[in-house]
C-alpha cells in the first residue's frame, strides 16, 4: 500500500469538508499521514484520526506559512517515502504543493477532481471545459485538490483516540518571517464559499441590492457569490468574487442572478454540477452554460424561489 501524505493547513476541532474529501480520498489509495499546517490539540488530532489519519507530521517550530510548511511537507514526504501528497486546491495549498514540489523535484497537479489507484489524477482544465487524466513523472505526486470533488461516507466516522505525532527538525527555512498574531475573521453563519455545496451569486443586475441573493442563499444554505462588476461597485466584499480573478468554485448547484455570463466570469464556475441562471435578457450569454435557464427579474425570481424553498422545507 502507497504511503499517502495529506496537508491540512488549519487543523480543528471539526474537519473542514475540503479536508474530509481529501481525507476519504487518501484512505482510499493507501497508508494516511497527515502533515499539520499549524500547531493543533488532542480534540482536532482524534477527529483527524477518525477520518482516516494514521499519524500526524509536526514542525518543531511553529509553521502556518508558506515556506516553513512547504519545508515540513517536503520533509515529511522523504520521511515517509510517499507516493502522493494531497493539499487543499486553495492559494496557500497551490503555493506550498508549488514550493515541496521544487525541494523535492516532483510532479505538482492542480485542480484534481479524482485520483484512481495507479495514482492517475483526473483533473479539470479550460475552465472546466474537458477533464484529462495525467500522472506525475518524478516524485511524490503533490496534487491539489478541488472541493465537492469527493463523496463522502454517510453518516460520521466512529471516534478514535489521537494517532501519534512525529515532529520534524528541518532547519532554517528563510526567508525570515513569522507569525506575530491571529485574528479569527468573524463567521457568517453561511457555508465557506470555496467548499459550498450551493452558491448563490450576484452581478450587475442586483443593482447594488444584495438583499434577495442573500434570502435566497440563506432559504437553500447556500454561500454567496459575485462578478466582478458587484465587487468593483463596492456592492459586496472581493473575497465573493468568482471568476478568472477570484475564486474559482464547482458546487453541485450554482444559481447565477443578474450576471451577464462573461468569460471570466464562466472561468470560476463552469465546472458546477447543475447551473441555474435567471436574467432578463434572453440572449444574455449566461444562458448557453445553464442547465435551466429563467428570464425574468431577480427581484421577483429569486423571493419566489426563497419563499417556495422554505415552504418545502417547512
Ligand atoms: C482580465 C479580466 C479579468 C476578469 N475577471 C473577472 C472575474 O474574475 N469575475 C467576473 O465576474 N468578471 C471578471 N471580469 C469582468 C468580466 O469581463 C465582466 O465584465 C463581468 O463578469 C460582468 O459582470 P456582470 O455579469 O455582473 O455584469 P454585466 O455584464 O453588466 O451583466 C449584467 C447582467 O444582468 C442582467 N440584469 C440586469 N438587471 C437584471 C434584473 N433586474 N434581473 C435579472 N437580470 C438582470 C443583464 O441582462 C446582464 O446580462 C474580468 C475581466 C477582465 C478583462
Amino acid at each position: 500500500m502507497p504511503n499517502i501524505l495529506v496537508y491540512i493547513q488549519a487543523p480543528a476541532a471539526v474537519p473542514t469538508k475540503s479536508q474530509r474529501e481529501m481525507l476519504t480520498l487518501a484512505s482510499r489509495l493507501g497508508e494516511v499521514r497527515v502533515v499539520l499546517g499549524a500547531p493543533t490539540d488532542e480534540t482536532a488530532l482524534a477527529a483527524l484520526t477518525a477520518w482516516g489519519a494514521n499519524g500526524f507530521y509536526a514542525a518543531g517550530a511553529s509553521c502556518a506559512l508558506v515556506a516553513p510548511d512547504a519545508a515540513l511537507l517536503a520533509a515529511a514526504a522523504k520521511d515517509s517515502d510517499a507516493a502522493l501528497v494531497l493539499l487543499p486546491n486553495d492559494i496557500q495549498g497551490r503555493e506550498v504543493a508549488a514550493r515541496a514540489g521544487i525541494k523535492l523535484d516532483a510532479g505538482v497537479i492542480t485542480d484534481a477532481i479524482d485520483v484512481d489507484a495507479d495514482l492517475v489524477v483526473s483533473k479539470t482544465v479550460l475552465a472546466g471545459s474537458y477533464t484529462v487524466r495525467v500522472k506525475a513523472t518524478r516524485g511524490p505526486a503533490l496534487v491539489t485538490v478541488k472541493p465537492n470533488s469527493v463523496e463522502l461516507p454517510a453518516g460520521e466516522p466512529a471516534a478514535a483516540s489521537a494517532a501519534p505525532v512525529q515532529v520534524l527538525e528541518f532547519g532554517e527555512v528563510g526567508p525570515a518571517a513569522t507569525v506575530a498574531g491571529t485574528v479569527q475573521r468573524t463567521a457568517s453563519g453561511r457555508p465557506d464559499l470555496n467548499e459550498a455545496r450551493f452558491v448563490v451569486a450576484g452581478g450587475r443586475g442586483v443593482d447594488g441590492d444584495f438583499g434577495p441573493v442573500e434570502d435566497l442563499a440563506d432559504a437553500l444554505g447556500a454561500a454567496i457569490g459575485a462578478s466582478r462588476a458587484a465587487t468593483d461597485a463596492g456592492w459586496i466584499d472581493h473575497s465573493a468574487q468568482i471568476g478568472q480573478t477570484g475564486k474559482t468554485v464547482s458546487p453541485q448547484l450554482y444559481i447565477s442572478a443578474g450576471i451577464s455570463g462573461a468569460i471570466q466570469q464562466k472561468a470560476g464556475m463552469q465546472s458546477s454540477t447543475y447551473i441555474v441562471a435567471v436574467n432578463k435578457d434572453p440572449d444574455a450569454p449566461v444562458f448557453e452554460i445553464a442547465d435551466l435557464g429563467i428570464v425574468g427579474d431577480l427581484a421577483t425570481v429569486l423571493p419566489q424561489a426563497a419563499a417556495e424553498i422554505r415552504r418545502r422545507k417547512g
